[in-house]
């Protein structure tokens, strides 16, 4: 069974964004994207080649759902998904995610992912326990994941999401939500892009996923495989 746990250590409003993180010591240096509503810090968590190392050591443990599982729901209808995808996490968490309940395996099943659990947690300063990881692999450039906002309401609204990426580097586009194709009200607010290493941490913090999309767009000139982990705290 899911267990409840303390999910906050600070009090969190919208208003009050600067509380949620503090600079690790073991982080060199933190790159802030600010926007209206979009706060996201960015650093390099795993220089190389301990990055290399632990993507090999995910290339080969890790086991990706497939059947069903691999589908996700647009406008009703199930396609493949552009990727592979599988999660972990504590004893009995599930998230439901584009018309799937995907259960957690156990983190026990690949000992790379604890360790890169812990060094998350100790990077925001042990602020938050992650009980999820959703793990993306893909092949290539050819795949890729679409917009959307993780904004799910089993998602803890007062903890960030921390996506860790190894393997080929790939564009990461943030879009708001009054700035896309078919809501154009805040042409001023513009699309943020970031490039994100192998080895980097991005922190998506509240209230970013309400009110921003991101997404991974197709890059036809990538060919080597890239794996990202978003840890989350399902309430
Ligand atoms: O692969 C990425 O960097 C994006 C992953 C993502 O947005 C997600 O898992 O929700
Ligand atoms: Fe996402």
């Amino acid at each position: 069974m899911a267990t409840k746990r303390k999910i906050c250590n600070l009090p969190f409003s919208c208003n009050k964004q600067e509380v949620l993180h503090q600079e690790s010591k073991s982080c060199q240096q933190v790159k802030t994207l600010r926007e209206e509503n979009l706060n996201v810090d960015y650093m390099i968590l795993f220089k190389r080649p301990k990055a290399d190392n632990l993507f090999q050591q995910l290339e080969k443990d890790m086991k990706y759902y497939d059947g069903d599982l691999a589908q996700v729901k647009v406008y009703g209808k199930w396609h493949p998904i552009p990727r592979k995808q599988v999660a972990y996490g504590d004893d009995g968490v599930y998230y439901k995610y584009s018309g799937n309940r995907l259960p957690a395996k156990p983190w026990s099943n690949v000992p790379a992912l604890l360790e890169i659990k812990k060094a998350v947690e100790d990077a925001l300063d042990k602020q938050y326990l992650f009980n999820f990881v959703l793990i993306n692999r893909y092949k290539d450039g050819s795949d890729h994941m679409g917009e959307h906002r993780d904004d799910e309401k089993e998602l803890a609204h007062c903890a960030p999401i921390a996506s860790v990426s190894l393997g080929q580097a790939r564009d990461f586009i943030f879009k708001h939500k009054d700035n896309r194709a078919k809501n154009k009200s805040r042409t001023d607010l513009k699309p943020v892009s970031i490039l994100l290493q192998p080895g980097s941490l991005l922190v998506m913090k509240p209230p970013t996923n309400t009110f921003w999309y991101h997404s991974l767009p197709i890059r036809k000139n990538v060919l080597l495989p890239r794996i990202n982990l978003t840890f989350r705290v399902i309430s």
